[in-house]
């Protein structure tokens, strides 16, 4: 089967490669400079040489000609890509490779995609797994989830490779849940450590923040046992611990008190306010978040974020 990767950020590059050892894949950039001569993303992924399956266009209508596409733009830049490319992309199965919730509407990929182009088919691609690990060849396992199974089970098999191990779902609800809140908690645990809080610290973020991700998952009508797989407490582990991560390299910034490159994609950051205005609207308790977000805005520190937690009622775990 055809395939295309739209998005030749470090993610879209680093899939279009793994994939394109195993069949022919076109990746769409609104700008490839060099990369067709060069043969490597040089800004967003340098190192990673591209296969010969693989062809670069700035063409999107080229790229489109694919039945499967997969689109790895920055979450709260999806909706806009897909109106701006709506005619070229009915019919098509979308497989969404951002984490986020937009902060306009407070949707994840799968609601963007269902009203921005509704005659496609949305899924989910998501799980712990870093670009420059993919590049390179090494292991990984992901969430792949569709609503529709059948669909799931064709996609599965044309987009596991030698190194992507896919798992599929048919809860895209959870998936794209536990994608978009682990990089909150992300952000959190990085502060903590920044702030010299300790591992300790970072563990209680990450055992607490697991049970807001599971809270909102609930209130989503998503199913706990998705939060509790890759998508969600296999990624929370991975962003929560390593400086591979751009949302825990930005609260370790946070937590040092210095200044963070704002060009880099960091998609915890208004992910933490779009869940944390959700949380409000609904009623729900995630304070975890509630403190990134007021963190992020400025209106609080470190230590009033980490007081606010730890001053909390006590209550049954
Ligand atoms: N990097 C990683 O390890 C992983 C990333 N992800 C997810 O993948 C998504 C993309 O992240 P990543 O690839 O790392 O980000 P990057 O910052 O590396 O790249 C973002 C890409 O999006 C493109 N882009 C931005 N705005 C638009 C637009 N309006 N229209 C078209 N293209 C646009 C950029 O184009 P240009 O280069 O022209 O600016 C760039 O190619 C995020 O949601 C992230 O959470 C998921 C798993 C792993
Ligand atoms: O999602 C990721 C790993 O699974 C990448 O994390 P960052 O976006 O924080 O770099």
């Amino acid at each position: 089967m055809n395939v295309a990767v739209l998005g030749a950020g470090a993610f879209g590059t680093a899939l279009a490669i793994s994939l394109a050892n195993k069949e022919p894949v076109t990746l769409w950039a609104r700008d490839i400079g060099e990369m067709a001569n060069e043969r490597v993303n040089a800004r967003r992924l340098p190192g990673g040489a591209f296969p010969e399956n693989l062809s670069i266009t700035d063409v999107c209508a080229r790229a489109c000609e694919a039945k499967v596409i997969l689109i790895a733009v920055p979450m709260q830049k999806l909706r806009a890509f897909l109106i701006a490319n709506q005619a070229l992309l009915q019919g098509k199965t979308l497989v969404a490779c951002c984490k986020g919730i937009e902060l306009e509407t407070g949707l994840g990929p799968v609601g963007v995609i269902s009203q921005s182009v509704p005659d496609a088919v949305p899924a989910v691609l998501t799980g712990p797994s870093f670009a420059t690990d993919i590049a390179a060849g090494l292991p990984t396992a992901l969430t792949l989830a569709c609503a529709d199974d059948d669909i799931c089970r064709t996609l599965q098999s044309t987009l596991t490779t030698d190194n992507l191990r896919l798992y599929r779902s048919t809860d895209t609800a959870g998936a794209e849940l536990g994608g978009a809140m682990k990089n909150i908690i992300a952000i959190a645990c990085g502060a903590a450590i920044g702030a010299g809080l300790g591992e300790s610290a970072r563990a209680a973020l990450m055992t607490r923040g697991f049970a807001e991700m599971q809270r909102l998952a609930i209130y989503r009508n998503a199913l706990p046992t998705t939060l509790a797989g890759l998508s969600g407490f296999g990624d929370l582990t991975l962003t929560c611990t390593s400086e591979k991560s751009r949302n825990y390299c930005l609260g370790l910034s946070l937590g040092r008190g210095i200044p963070f490159d704002a060009t880099t994609t960091v998609e915890g950051a208004a992910t933490a306010l779009a869940v944390d205005a959700l949380a409000r609207e609904a009623g729900l308790d995630l304070p975890i978040t509630t403190a990134v977000a007021a963190l992020l805005e400025r209106r609080i520190d470190v230590t009033q974020a980490m007081e606010s937690l730890l001053t909390r009622p006590l209550k049954e775990e």
